[in-house]
């Protein structure tokens, strides 16, 4: 589970966690990561949801009935699942591990409880982001704004998301997502410091060792 970092020091894979109420922005802010930075990949759920318009089958959501959903239950092919507004959503693990083995960085949009299940898995590799709107107002904004559910869903989120909240003091990162651009600085540089982590940097001991060697010269 080795990446190449940018100085040519190799580190361990790691599972970038983005979280937050539904409407405040994850997955704008997972889109724009997942276009500027290279090595990082994002994990594909699969879900019980219908599909909304404008989302891809395998590119968004793996999507999936109930029955299917259950079996990959049962035969482990999931690293976490949780229930989520009615419905089944999880992370498949094979593209997860497949990833990491090759040394890329994995993105993940999932709630508290898949976090919670992937950080007792695997803790040391689990970076945790949550995303939090500047008001109520703005969330109920953009969730009207995105247009992609009915009334009675955004009433539903809206209800929903002061549960999410209290959930925030679970993650090691907090981020308030006023200004779109800010909001992305900043979750980029917690990737980026992440990545410089000297627990990561499994090469590191190699690397001072070969600078001892040239300056003993
Ligand atoms: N535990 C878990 N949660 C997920 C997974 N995929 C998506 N979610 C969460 O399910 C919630 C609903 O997602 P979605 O229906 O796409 O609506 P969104 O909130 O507008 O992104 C969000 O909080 C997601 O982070 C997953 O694989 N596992
Ligand atoms: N900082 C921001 N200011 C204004 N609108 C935003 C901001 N961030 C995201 N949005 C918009 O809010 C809506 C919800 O964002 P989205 O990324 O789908 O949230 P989530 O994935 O957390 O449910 C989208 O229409 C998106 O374009």
């Amino acid at each position: 589970m080795t990446a190449q970092g940018f100085d040519g020091v190799e580190r361990r894979g790691l599972m970038f966690v983005l979280s937050s109420p539904s409407g405040a922005g994850k997955t704008t802010l997972s889109r724009m990561l997942l276009e500027r930075e290279p090595g990082l990949k994002m994990s594909v759920s699969a879900t019980t949801r219908p599909m909304r318009p404008g989302e891809v089958n395998g590119r968004d959501y793996f999507f999936v009935d109930k029955p299917k959903f259950e079996t990959m239950v049962k035969q482990g092919e999931l690293l976490e699942w949780a229930t989520v507004f009615d419905n089944l959503y999880g992370t498949p693990r094979v593209p997860v591990e497949a990833a990491l083995s090759v040394g890329q960085d994995v993105l993940f949009d999932i709630d508290w409880q898949g976090t919670q299940q992937l950080h007792q898995k695997a803790s040391v590799d689990v970076v945790r982001v949550f995303i939090l709107p500047p008001s109520a107002a703005d969330l109920e904004k953009r969730l009207h704004t995105r247009a992609q559910d009915s009334e009675e869903v955004i009433r539903g989120r809206m209800n929903r998301a002061s549960h999410e909240l209290s959930h925030w003091a679970e993650y090691d990162y907090i981020v308030v997502n006023q200004n779109v651009d800010d909001a992305f600085a900043e979750v980029q540089s917690i990737l980026k410091a992440e990545r410089l982590k000297r627990e990561r940097r499994t090469g590191l001991t190699e690397f001072v060792r070969g600078l001892q060697r040239q300056l003993e010269k």
